[in-house]
């Protein structure tokens, strides 16, 4: 018996021994940079994923940075991963996008349309596409025509709304005004109309949705995509129905760009409302709460503000363009709110060859993982990096900003929903300060987890300054 199982058992365990060595030491032609690769499968994700009650960039990130430098390696939900908060390195990956790297989240989209990464990805035209898209509709030339009055319109009337309140919780409150905006202009969704709040299915289903998405019938998921399916078959079936949304020219596209299938505009739909309503009322959630307990920043924006009404030349006209640039103050505080938010946890790539870095390679294949809150709230770069101090931005040099502020990526690649989310955030403190006061009923507290979050909510009363 014993002379069957023990070479068995011995097997067993030299391969077993084998697969942890290889676990632990991944495959390199170089030198990899230092870091562990954690548990067999898990890898470190369980720490990555682990809360803290603080601002501050993320305990795991800051102790593996303290503990092996800024470009580090993991491993994170199964996949090898180099973390880098070197603010050179970083920039020459945002420089090498289809060169040595490639952007990460169309492996999350290929999976959910079950298709291959490799063949989207091939389509050299879809970031392209989806980029030029996105600008066109929520860029700076359509924000100045037309979007700037809608999104004054749509935020007027809903301060107006919460003024009448006694209490409102910040996040959920900043979230569906931002949802009802977005999804008015993506699809015509008119949220008034609808029977479910989906802007609350989409909050609920939010956490791992990348990841794990799970199309099961009853949830909120599920009801989501129902909701933009039904809007792109109605619209299919009648194509005289033209309400000059972005579904619109989606549509009018679909005849010449072959990988504009219907499951992929769906889900670009999904992905584009996701990534512009939690993002953006995190950010503004923070904000609020910073400007809220500050009240010589509330001073200084609000005479900002009314130097801006008091200059219009029709007390009747809307907010311009020429106005919001000219509230350097406000920018100021936006920068601010910006920076400590720091609402995306990393930015990721996948490296096309290996890379060579500070005497480390990067294996190709590898996720690259550039973290935003490592930079931004690093004490070398902002002196005080937890304090929230909107002039701090009168003295930060282009030089410096260009490298180590990068709330929204950098270079080609960067968001396009950049300067309408600056822009929703700037007409939203106009009607704030110029119409508003603001008192605490509840305090927040933020938490990261290691996306932003405000634990059981920040409350507010809204009261109108005037009658
Ligand atoms: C505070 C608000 C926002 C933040 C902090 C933010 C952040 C980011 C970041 C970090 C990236 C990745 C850049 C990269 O991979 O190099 C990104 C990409 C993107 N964002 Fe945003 N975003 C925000 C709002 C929005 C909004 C409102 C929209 C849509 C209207 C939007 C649409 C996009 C798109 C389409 C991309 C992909 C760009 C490309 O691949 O060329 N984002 N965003």
């Amino acid at each position: 018996m014993w002379s069957v199982w023990l070479p068995v058992a011995s097997l067993l365990i030299v391969i077993a021994t084998h697969w942890l060595y290889r676990w632990r030491n991944p495959k390199c032609s170089g030198k990899l940079p230092p870091g562990s690769m954690g548990f067999p499968l898990i890898g470190e994700t369980l720490g990555f994923l682990a809360s803290s009650k603080s601002i501050d960039t993320p305990t795991f990130i800051k102790n593996r940075m303290k503990k092996y430098g800024q470009i580090f390696r993991t491993s994170l939900a199964g996949r090898p991963v180099v973390v880098s908060s070197d603010p050179e390195f970083n920039c020459y990956v945002f420089q090498q996008e289809g060169k040595l790297v490639e952007r990460w989240y169309m492996d999350s989209f290929a999976k959910i349309l079950h298709q291959d990464a490799a063949r989207i990805n091939a389509h050299k035209n879809v970031h392209k596409y989806l980029r030029n898209v996105v600008l066109g509709h929520f860029g700076p030339e359509a924000l100045k025509d037309k979007m700037l009055s809608q999104l004054e319109d749509a935020i007027n009337k809903r301060l107006h709304g919460w003024s009448k309140l006694p209490s409102l919780e910040v996040k959920s409150s900043t979230s569906a005004m931002i949802f009802d905006f977005t999804a008015k202009q993506l699809f015509s969704f008119q949220a008034d109309k609808s029977k479910e709040d989906i802007c609350e299915s989409f909050t609920n289903f939010l956490q791992g949705l990348m990841s794990f998405p799970i199309n099961i019938p009853g949830t909120a998921y599920h009801r989501s995509i129902s909701i933009i399916t039904s809007e792109l078959e109605e619209r299919k079936s009648n194509p005289e129905i033209r309400k000059g949304d972005f579904l619109d020219q989606i549509l009018a596209d679909m005849k010449t760009e072959t990988f504009l299938t219907d499951n992929f505009v769906i889900y670009m739909m999904f992905g584009l409302l996701l990534a512009s309503f939690e993002t953006i009322s995190s950010t503004l959630t923070l904000a609020i709460m910073l400007i809220n307990e500050n009240p010589k920043v509330i001073r200084e924006l609000t005479e900002e503000h009314e130097a801006i009404l008091k200059n219009r030349e029709d007390v009747n006209s809307g907010f311009t363009w020429k106005e919001y640039k000219s509230m350097t103050f406000t920018h100021n505080v936006i920068n601010e709110s910006l920076r400590l938010a720091s609402v995306a946890p990393g930015i990721l790539r996948r490296t096309l060859q290996d890379i060579q870095v500070n005497g480390y390679t990067i294996p190709k294949g590898w996720a690259l993982m550039v973290v935003p809150a490592a930079l931004q709230l690093n004490p070398s770069t902002y002196e005080d990096p937890l304090t929230f101090n909107p002039w701090r931005w009168q003295n930060i040099s282009a030089n410096v900003s260009a490298k180590n502020f990068i709330p929204f990526g950098a270079g080609m690649t960067s968001c396009a929903g950049a300067e309408f989310s600056k822009v929703l955030m700037g007409v939203f403190f106009h009607i704030l300060v110029t119409k508003y006061r603001m008192t605490t009923i509840k305090e927040g507290e933020v938490i990261r987890s290691p996306a932003l979050g405000f634990g059981d909510g920040f409350h507010i009363q809204l009261s109108a300054k005037h009658g």
